[in-house]
């Protein structure tokens, strides 16, 4: 529709055109945003407890003819009669846009039940993945349910401004239709085109959003987040504040050995450094710092993108620590860099191992401005083991078996995450043996790699 207005617009008198123009700019309000969104191309995320254990890849159908159509077949609601909507956030404020995602998942899950898969959906226009990046949602409805399409729009509509809503149909021929409703007045279709299959993209839409919004490699990118928020959450300039105070007097030569102990909960960190602070006359230091951890609870509740800003300043606050205590003995640090990086890439890439990015990807490597750790430790333990320890600290009674099971398969991403870091990597070790033997093996490693004297 747009490049034949295009074309023609050519054609016309100058009169003519403003007019044309004053349509078009009409249009694009209407369009809810939606300029160019036949090239986005659309990544749906993993959900191994949705029955989704691999992510999966569309577009639609514009200059890219090249590619096959999308068969029904391959998305079975719809081939059983089912159906399949989208919703992606078009609006371009990322505090916004994040608070929003997160508010709409929970709307969606908590609402459309009763055989509804919410799955996070996340586009981008390939000429600029960075810059176009969108989240929302696909959810997929196996029951052939008439009133669904109704009961979203109905839900979405105090969003509508912000928002792009999509439903896909089985066409006669085979293939499927997308479909983009204008949400105000009457909800009527504005346009529909051809799904068509995309190989696994390069990079992932998956991948896109870990780098812009879940992980960042700069202290001004985590900062420019907290800055960008402290309107709305307080806490985030007392975060700022606290980082230029430690940031004052930052010492860049270490004199002694930084070690890090890494590792899921449960698998002995506190003990293990206790110890270590004991046998080694070290300082002890925890990551997020005890001064920014009043906040903690707070940014808990955040979305990602305002929870891995706060993680990641703690982490620069906790360096200038480090580089502080390392001037006057050795430092042993409970959780650095590492654990922000894990724990996000196992929370943003759905499924499991095989779904994290290969060896050596540019996500597993350490952010350049950070002070580095000269030894980091990976405790590891078995999930037997784990939930024994946590039981017996009392903190979790019962555990469901499903939810057992998709925790056991979040636990192995983070700790496979962990196994990926590079420069510094981690030097695993199996954390089962009691505490005196652990502490020993432990001790052995960091003289060998740090040269003290025994
Ligand atoms: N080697 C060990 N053998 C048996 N029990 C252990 C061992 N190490 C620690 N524990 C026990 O396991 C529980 C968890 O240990 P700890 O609190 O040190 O783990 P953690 O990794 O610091 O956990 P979190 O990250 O959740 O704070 C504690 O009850 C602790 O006494
Ligand atoms: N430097 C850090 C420290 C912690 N986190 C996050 C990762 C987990 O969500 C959680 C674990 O902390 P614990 O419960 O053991 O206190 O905190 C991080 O992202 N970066």
């Amino acid at each position: 529709m747009w490049s034949s207005f295009r074309l023609h617009s050519h054609s016309l008198c100058k009169r003519q055109a403003a007019r044309f123009k004053a349509l078009l700019v009409n249009m694009s309000s209407l369009n809810q945003g939606c300029e160019n969104w036949r090239s986005r191309l659309f990544a749906v995320d993993a959900n191994t407890s949705l029955g989704i254990p691999d992510p999966f890849y569309f577009t639609c159908a514009n200059s890219s003819h090249h590619l096959p159509s999308l068969n029904a077949q391959e998305w079975p609601v719809l081939a059983q009669g089912g159906s399949a909507h989208s919703v992606c956030i078009t609006t371009p404020q990322r505090i916004s846009a994040a608070r929003l995602q997160k508010a709409l998942g929970q709307k969606l899950t908590q609402e459309v039940q009763g055989g509804c898969k919410v799955l996070r959906l996340l586009s981008y226009q390939p000429q600029d993945p960075y810059g176009s990046l969108q989240g929302g949602f696909l959810v997929l409805n196996a029951l052939s349910c008439p009133s669904i399409q109704a009961k979203l729009q109905d839900l979405l509509g105090e969003y509508k401004q912000h928002i792009r809503f999509c439903s896909y149909q089985a066409g006669t021929e085979g293939g499927i239709w997308q479909c983009l409703w204008d949400l105000n007045g009457e909800g009527k279709e504005i346009e529909r085109c051809r799904v068509l299959k995309v190989e696994v993209p390069d990079p992932s839409p998956l991948v896109v959003n870990i780098k812009k919004s879940a992980l960042f490699y700069k202290l001004e990118a985590a900062c420019s987040v907290l800055q960008e928020c402290s309107t709305i959450i307080p806490e985030a300039s007392e975060v700022l504040k606290l980082l230029k105070d430690a940031r004052k007097t930052v010492n860049s030569e270490k004199k002694f050995p930084v070690i890090v102990i890494e590792g899921l909960d449960a698998t002995g960190k506190s003990t293990l450094t206790e110890s270590l602070k004991y046998s080694l006359r070290a300082e002890l230091l925890k990551s997020p710092p005890e001064c920014i951890s009043p906040w903690r609870k707070t940014f808990d509740t955040e979305p990602t993108l305002l929870r891995r800003a706060y993680y990641a300043v703690g982490n620069y606050i906790g360096a200038a620590q480090i580089a502080e205590a390392a001037q006057m003995s050795t430092v042993i640090v409970d959780r650095y860099w590492h654990s922000t990086a894990a724990y996000s890439i196992g929370t943003e890439i759905g499924g499991g191992v095989p779904n994290l990015p290969e060896y050596h990807h540019e996500i597993y490597q350490w952010p350049s401005d950070l002070l580095k750790p000269d030894l980091v430790i990976l405790l590891t333990v078995s999930d037997e083991e784990r939930l024994v320890r946590i039981r017996k600290r009392g903190l979790a009674e019962t555990v469901e078996e499903k939810e057992l099971e998709s925790n056991r398969m979040f636990r192995q991403k983070i700790e496979e995450a962990y196994m990926r870091m590079e420069n510094p990597g981690c030097i695993v070790v199996d954390a089962s043996a009691s505490k005196e033997t652990v502490l020993q093996h432990v001790l052995s490693i960091i003289y060998r790699h740090c040269a003290l004297a025994l």
